[in-house]
């Protein structure tokens, strides 16, 4: 006998968090229940505003009618919407033992808030790894930011995401503000420019190494090796489901590119599924999954280490169930 329950739940944001200009005040989901005679597996649906091409409205009435016919014994295909494949083969997953208990979780360490609590945070890592938000204000205050914190922990690796906002020549200004020894410790800077052709350019022109993020997902021949293009950050809840997923990050690997799953903003459920998906896809690279503490509670499940709330299914609403 199968039986599936769809919940909603509801969770507040910090101020801070803005999405292509937009702020974003609290996160909307799903969690799915899959039941079997082996037991119970969950997973999360939750398409990302401005990023997912699937509103939230048509990503539940997808997940909905899966469910409805997986609990009548098929084996439906994927859906076609990425988040709603993704939660639903996190569930699958779960309920046939293939997500290992075990999970990758170190992240890169998210720039974000209090400037002295973040540099004490890196100072006790043994090989601090930090990603760092620019293009948000002036160029140049990026460069000297970035070279003051590079020049500041000698040990520190730096992982940038400019989210395509800047020119050519923008870019070129913030380069010229970090000294030609310190750009081989920026890992890479994702989606420096506005244009993929501009941003092939600035890595070349600078030699500090580029990712693709959501280049990938308009134009999926990025997946090939170009000069200066070191890493692509895979988001599976934009990407689909986890075969999709294991797809990509092998195709990355062939080509010698770095794959760093890395979060939607998903809940401490849908994180921690992911920091295990890390581990069993990527061990070895560190994810970018240090989004929960943009969020003031867990749900369901606890991130080893957050001292965050749980909260539990009384946060939920029961969206659908049969
Ligand atoms: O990738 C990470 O390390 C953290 C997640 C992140 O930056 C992100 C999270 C949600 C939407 C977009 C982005 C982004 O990469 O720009
Ligand atoms: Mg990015």
């Amino acid at each position: 006998m199968r039986s599936a329950t769809l919940f909603g739940y509801q969770l507040a944001l910090d101020a801070g968090v803005v999405l292509r200009e937009q702020r974003l005040k609290s996160r909307l989901g799903m969690l799915v229940k899959l039941v079997d005679d082996r037991g119970e597996g969950w997973g999360e649906i939750a398409p990302l505003p401005q990023f997912s091409v699937e509103t939230p409205e048509l990503a539940q009435m997808q997940a909905a009618k899966w469910l409805e016919r997986w609990c009548a014994g098929e084996q439906p295909p994927d859906s076609p919407l990425p988040s709603v494949a993704f939660g639903i083969s996190c569930a699958l997953a779960e309920l046939e033992g293939q997500l290992p208990a075990e999970g990758c979780w170190q992240s890169a360490t998210l720039c974000s808030g209090d400037p002295d609590a973040l540099f004490e945070r890196l100072q006790n890592q043994s090989a601090p790894l930090a990603k760092m938000k620019v293009g948000l204000y002036e160029a140049v205050r990026d460069g000297m930011q970035v070279n003051l914190l590079l020049e500041a922990l000698p040990d520190l690796t730096l992982r940038l995401d400019a989210n395509r906002s800047w020119t050519l020549e923008k870019a070129l200004q913030f380069a010229r503000y970090i000294s030609n020894e310190l750009r081989g410790r920026i890992a890479f800077i994702e989606e420096p420019c506005r244009t993929v052709a501009e941003s092939m350019a600035f890595a070349r022109q600078t030699g500090i190494a580029i990712a693709w993020d959501e280049s990938l997902r308009d134009d999926a021949t990025l997946l090939s090796a170009q000069q200066g293009v070191r890493a692509v950050v895979i988001k599976p809840t934009l990407t689909g489901s986890i075969q999709k997923v294991q797809q990509q990050v092998a195709a990355a690997q062939r080509l010698g590119l770095t794959p760093v799953i890395s979060s939607a903003l998903e809940s401490s459920l849908g994180l921690t599924q992911l920091a295990r998906l890390a581990q069993q896809l990527t061990p070895g690279t560190v994810p970018g999954l240090d989004t929960l503490s943009l969020m003031q509670k867990q749900l369901l499940r606890h991130w080893p280490g957050s001292t965050l709330p749980l909260s539990g299914k009384e946060e939920l609403q029961c969206l659908w169930q049969q």
